[in-house]
């Protein structure tokens, strides 16, 4: 029996300027999935998160996040109140500080945890935050660069700090855009790990091009063409349908690669 979804997106358009970058768009996801948003270029994947989190506001359809709390229909909720009810974003573009340490970026992403951990005052707490940021420089792999400038980091590792600042804010979904580009083989194998652990407590969809990385990490595959759903499944599934093939014809290599 599956379970009941964490987020569902029903029917959702969205226009620019008349323009329908999303069409009627179903996507619902179970917690602890890792699911993959993949499709040609200009398919609608980046709006779909934008969406999700807030950023883009659609003409119709609906958002509906059914948190630990309680179910919320998120559609119309400003972008920071989804951030806080539990959706994170993460950009292509890494907002660490550079000046900063990578301990010292992870303490501010805490202290900007509202919910959970500004509050702490007493000293027990205090060791209860010691020991959650020591937890995650372990998750993120960078238990040895803590003292380092986040600026001297690899562009690997860059992405783990910023990955490891959002859960700080505990998000119960979180959102990532293309997390691998420019990632060498081994970053991209890290940070396929790294996701792969983080839903044993999330739930995570990434939207990505990197074909063998998603063959490797992907369970379930939404695959978008012209704003609307081509096709939904195992990485298997998706590569054997005709309409998938015929979509990224003029991007075989891609395919190909998976083969
Ligand atoms: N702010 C905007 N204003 C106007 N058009 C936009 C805007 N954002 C996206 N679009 C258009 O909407 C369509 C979908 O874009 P989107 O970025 O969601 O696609 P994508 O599948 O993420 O593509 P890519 O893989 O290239 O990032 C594209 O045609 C894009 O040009």
């Amino acid at each position: 029996m599956t379970k009941p979804s964490i987020l569902s997106c029903e029917k959702v358009t969205v226009a620019f300027d008349g323009f329908k970058a999303v069409q009627g768009m179903d996507l619902a996801l179970q917690p602890g999935e890792l699911r993959f948003l993949i499709g040609p270029n200009g398919a609608g994947k980046t709006t779909m998160l934008d969406v999700v989190c807030g950023k883009v506001k659609p003409v119709s359809g609906k958002v509906t996040f059914h948190a630990k709390s309680g179910s919320i229909d998120i559609t119309k909720r400003k972008e920071h109140k989804i951030a806080e009810l539990g959706i994170g974003r993460k950009f292509q573009t890494p907002s660490i500080f550079a000046g900063l340490t990578v301990e010292e970026n992870l303490e501010i992403a805490m202290s900007q945890n509202r919910g959970v951990w500004a509050a702490l005052r007493t000293t027990a707490m205090k060791k209860a935050e010691r020991e959650r940021i020591d937890a995650e420089l372990s998750l993120i792999g960078l238990g040895d660069q803590r003292a380092l400038r986040a600026g001297r980091l690899s562009h690997g590792q860059k992405q783990w700090l910023e990955i490891g600042m959002m859960l700080l804010q505990e998000p119960e979904i979180l959102l990532l855009d293309e997390p691998v580009a420019g990632m060498t083989d081994k970053e991209t194998e890290k940070t396929g790990e790294l996701l792969q652990e983080i839903v044993r407590k999330r739930t995570v969809v990434v939207v990505e091009h990197d074909m063998a990385f998603v063959r490797n990490f992907a369970s379930k595959v939404t695959v978008m063409h012209e704003g609307k759903l081509l096709k939904e499944g195992t990485m298997d599934e998706v590569q054997r349908d005709d309409r998938v093939a015929e979509v990224y014809l003029g991007r075989r290599r891609d395919v190909d690669a998976v083969g």
